[in-house]
């Protein structure tokens, strides 16, 4: 409970008990103790607390030592244990302890207290009288209700802040997790071209053999890259060759079957996977794509970029039956492609086909 609720709480409760006094005839002793307990008492507390190095135990102390000294002890006890002025002392020290350590607290609530009937049967015989005059017993009552009402209010405001933070902790969860699925998303892709990288294949290839062999079906891989490329970019600057890069990725998308896997290489090198299909579809296809590439004139401000593709293939499981060797064979048979004179396509362990393309060099027009 806050500074302000307990001071005003503690007022009430000692405006009670002091009407309680008033009726008795109290001696100047108990109007004092009256004074240093619920007036001036919890002012001292609440500085206790604020200089505590460990705030929450030193209120549980002062919520122990409330209930013994103005629980059964100096109060209850030492009245003749007054109906509903020790009612509301005992609701009150439990409650508030029981917010804090469940059973454990009101267990602890009972200890106090019964201390506080020690102490007083230590120094003066019990008595029971348990009768309160109409003003005290109205203001106990009232003063208990404010303290549940206040106390409601607080576990409303304390249970309406951790909802909030719950929503807010789920909330940066599911924005976490979408960074995370677009890192993962951005590491298997080449930032300029949008394709699958390098780290893609070394997932998929590995699962597609897999798919094919248990289908019984072959899988073809194509190495392509751009016929003398660099060229395009010591000439027309790295931009024009990246623009030839995006023309090229296009193109493989757009010849690409749903099935297809196109992933950049590295440089300009490009690789496509084709699932399910005979080392001759392939090679019929890696022909029209080389062939519509070279023919498909590309602007770039001034300029008309033109570019050739050398291309090597080589197909799962005739050609290799691990990864490893699947692609050194494909690289050879590109490799193959370049050294026979570029701008076509070579199939792995056999004779190279021409593409009908356009001259060489690959690059340049204005
Ligand atoms: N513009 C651009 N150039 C790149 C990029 N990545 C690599 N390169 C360039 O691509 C060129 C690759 O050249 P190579 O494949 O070695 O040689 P080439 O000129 O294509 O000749 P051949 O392959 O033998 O026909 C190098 O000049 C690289 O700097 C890129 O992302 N953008």
């Amino acid at each position: 409970m806050n500074w302000k609720n307990r001071s005003i709480c503690f007022a009430l409760l000692g405006l009670t008990v002091g009407f309680h006094l008033h009726a008795r005839h109290a001696s100047d002793l108990a109007w004092a103790l009256l004074v240093l307990q619920f007036f001036i008492g919890p002012q001292l507390q609440y500085v206790h607390g604020c200089l505590a190095a460990n705030p929450r135990r030193a209120e549980v102390r002062n919520m122990l030592l409330d209930g013994f000294g103005f629980g059964f002890g100096a109060w209850a006890a030492g009245l003749g244990f007054p109906l509903w002025i020790s009612f509301a002392m005992f609701i009150a020290t439990s409650v508030n302890l029981i917010a804090f350590a469940s059973w454990k607290g009101w267990a602890s609530a009972l200890v106090a207290m019964g201390l506080g009937v020690i102490a007083v049967a230590c120094v003066q015989p019990l008595s029971f009288q348990p009768d309160t005059g109409m003003w005290a017993t109205g203001l106990c009552m009232f003063t208990l209700m404010l303290f549940l009402t206040v106390f409601a209010q607080d576990a409303f405001l304390r249970a309406s802040k951790l909802y909030q933070q719950r929503a807010q902790t789920r909330q940066q969860l599911t924005e976490i997790q979408a960074l995370k699925d677009l890192l993962a998303e951005q590491a298997t892709r080449d930032p300029l071209t949008g394709l699958f990288n390098r780290r893609m294949l070394d997932q998929k290839l590995p699962q597609l053999m897999q798919q094919c062999a248990t289908r019984g079906t072959s899988l073809a891989v194509m190495l392509l890259d751009m016929d003398r490329f660099k060229e395009v970019n010591d000439t027309y600057g790295h931009a024009a060759g990246d623009h030839l890069l995006l023309a090229l990725s296009h193109h493989l998308m757009q010849y690409n079957r749903s099935q297809d896997m196109v992933f950049r290489y590295g440089g300009d090198e490009f690789l496509v996977l084709f699932p399910d299909t005979a080392l001759e579809v392939a090679q019929d296809r890696a022909q029209q794509l080389c062939e519509a590439f070279a023919h498909l004139p590309r602007r770039l401000e001034q300029q008309t970029l033109h570019g050739t593709l050398s291309c090597g293939l080589a197909s799962f499981p005739a050609h290799g039956q691990d990864v490893q060797t699947l692609l050194q064979h494909t690289d050879e048979a590109l490799y193959q492609a370049k050294a026979t004179g570029r701008n076509k396509v070579v199939v792995y362990g056999a004779q190279a086909i021409h593409t009908d393309s356009i001259v060489e060099p690959s690059a340049a027009q204005a």
